[in-house]
């Protein structure tokens, strides 16, 4: 089939290279210049893995191409993606410019049918807000499809190919017949493809992603409360975990959920129950609740130093808002280096793949190490912010001799508890039991 896709960040990126793997034709196209000219050259412009092999393979096989031209980009497609950014506005509502916006440009340019797909994230209502914008510009029949993603940034590409469901909000049948030809591919498995309307399809989204928040942010007050009373966070996640109504996933506390999607889709979804008159209270509690737990880590370290940072030096281990990407969007690790320098600290910070984002948002705020040892050198302490697989089974040794002092605060659980006391570090983890 021919495909357009209209964005290639994260979500549309991985869309576009996904569909051309199973053969179809798409062009990509995005308003970001110096991105598309990249991107034309090879180069890929975030990190995903295994994202990179299939991106060049489809782009020499001439499957995947790159536009900042949208009428080319669309001319010919028979399907029409949006994968475009839906921030918060001020008062938290999903912006949804963009996809208004960009809407109105397709609207002025289809000759004839096309289905038009929505991606991005947005609130109940939107297909039809879209909908309008294509009735009023022109006479061309268009079906205006919901198609939420539920990719995971790291698994991304595993995600789109092997979904656990395809969902897809749409009353036509000639869209619906379009759409499950296009997924076919994707669900031979026996993953099931839901159809149904489209509101329907665009609240899935918002729920999965508030459950999900809902879920880990009820970790994280067990997980609190396992100080208090001395019990062990790791051993309640397994003896939760293995009851199969609540399972095993999403169950690890840390400092706060954080990303691209979690933090404003919980509150897009609570701004939207307010607009419907509905006081949809446990999302307001789980954001209340989300702000707090990302202080946790930057507590203890001000209770250990008695409230006196100044003039310590820490090592960050871990910038991006979880391992496998470099995306650092509301990524608890930069709260964290607010935090420490606003009470005069000094950092310095290692990441297998944020480091350039992070270089980009806040320059010379922190030092920058080239690898994780290096970023130990003279440090009072090392906190840890993301779970990368190569901080899990660190070099002790190398370690100690890099630490001023052997302390640290651990906001992902990664050590064994008897491992860090034989090994004679002060150990401060989430939920567990404190080593000192
Ligand atoms: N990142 C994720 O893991 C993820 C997963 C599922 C759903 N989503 C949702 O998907 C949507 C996109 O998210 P993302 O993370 O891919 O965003 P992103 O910010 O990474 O990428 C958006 C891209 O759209 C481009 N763009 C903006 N306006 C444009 C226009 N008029 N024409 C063409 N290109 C334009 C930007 O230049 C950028 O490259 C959001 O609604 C998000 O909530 C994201
Ligand atoms: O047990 C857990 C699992 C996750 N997290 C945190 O939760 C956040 C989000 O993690 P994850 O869901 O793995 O990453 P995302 O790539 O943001 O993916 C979420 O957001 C996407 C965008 O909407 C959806 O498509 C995905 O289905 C949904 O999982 C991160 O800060 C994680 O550290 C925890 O604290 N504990």
């Amino acid at each position: 089939m021919k495909i357009a896709v209209i964005g290639t960040g994260y979500v549309g990126l991985v869309t576009g290279t996904c569909l051309a793997e199973t053969g179809n034709t798409v062009i990509c196209v995005d308003i970001n210049e110096a991105k598309v000219l990249k991107m034309q050259q090879g180069i890929i412009p975030i990190y995903e893995p295994g994202l990179d092999v299939l991106f060049l393979r489809n782009i020499e096989q001439k499957r995947l191409t790159f536009t900042i031209d949208l009428a080319h980009a669309i001319k010919d497609a028979q399907i029409i993606f949006m994968a475009l950014p839906t921030p918060p506005g001020g008062d938290g509502a999903a912006d949804l410019s963009y996809i208004l916006g960009a809407a109105k440009d397709i609207s002025k340019l289809v000759t004839s049918y096309k289905v038009i797909v929505n991606k991005s994230t947005v609130p109940v209502g939107t297909a039809d807000l879209v909908s309008a914008v294509f009735a009023e510009n022109t006479d061309v029949e268009i079906d205006v499809v919901s198609n939420p993603e539920f990719l995971r940034e790291g698994v991304a590409v595993d995600d789109f190919m092997k979904p656990d469901r395809v969902v897809i909000g749409t009353r036509s049948e000639r869209a619906q017949k379009l759409m499950a030809e296009l997924y076919g591919p994707y669900v031979r498995q026996g993953n099931p493809i839901l159809f149904m309307d489209e509101k329907s399809s665009e609240l899935t989204k918002y729920a999965a992603n508030s459950f999900l928040a809902t879920k880990i942010t009820f970790m994280n007050e067990i997980a609190n409360l396992c100080e208090k009373v001395g019990a062990d966070v790791d051993a309640v996640r397994r003896g939760i975990g293995s009851d199969d109504r609540i399972g095993k996933r999403f169950l690890f506390p840390g400092i706060g959920y954080g990303g691209s999607c979690f933090p404003k889709d919980v509150q897009a979804l609570a701004k939207s129950a307010e607009e419907h008159q509905y006081d949809f209270q446990i999302l307001k509690a789980v954001m209340e609740i989300n702000e707090r737990q990302k202080t946790v880590l930057v507590d203890k370290v001000s209770t250990y130093y008695k409230d006196d940072l100044k003039g310590k030096h820490f090592a960050l281990w871990g910038l991006a808002f979880k391992p496998e990407t470099d995306d650092i969007r509301e990524a608890p690790a930069l709260y964290i280096i607010d935090a420490l320098v606003s009470k005069g600290a000094t950092v310095t910070v290692f990441d297998p793949e944020g480091m350039e984002n992070v270089k980009n948002l806040i320059g010379d705020k922190v030092n920058y190490a080239s690898n994780q040892y290096e970023a130990l050198s003279g440090a009072d302490a090392l906190l840890i912010a993301t779970e990368w697989s190569v901080f899990r089974n660190p070099d002790f040794e190398l370690m100690e001799t890099s630490l001023k002092h052997k302390v640290v605060f651990d906001g992902r659980n990664l050590y064994d508890l008897q491992k860090m006391i034989d090994l004679g570090y002060y150990y401060n983890s989430i939920g567990r039991k404190l080593i000192d």
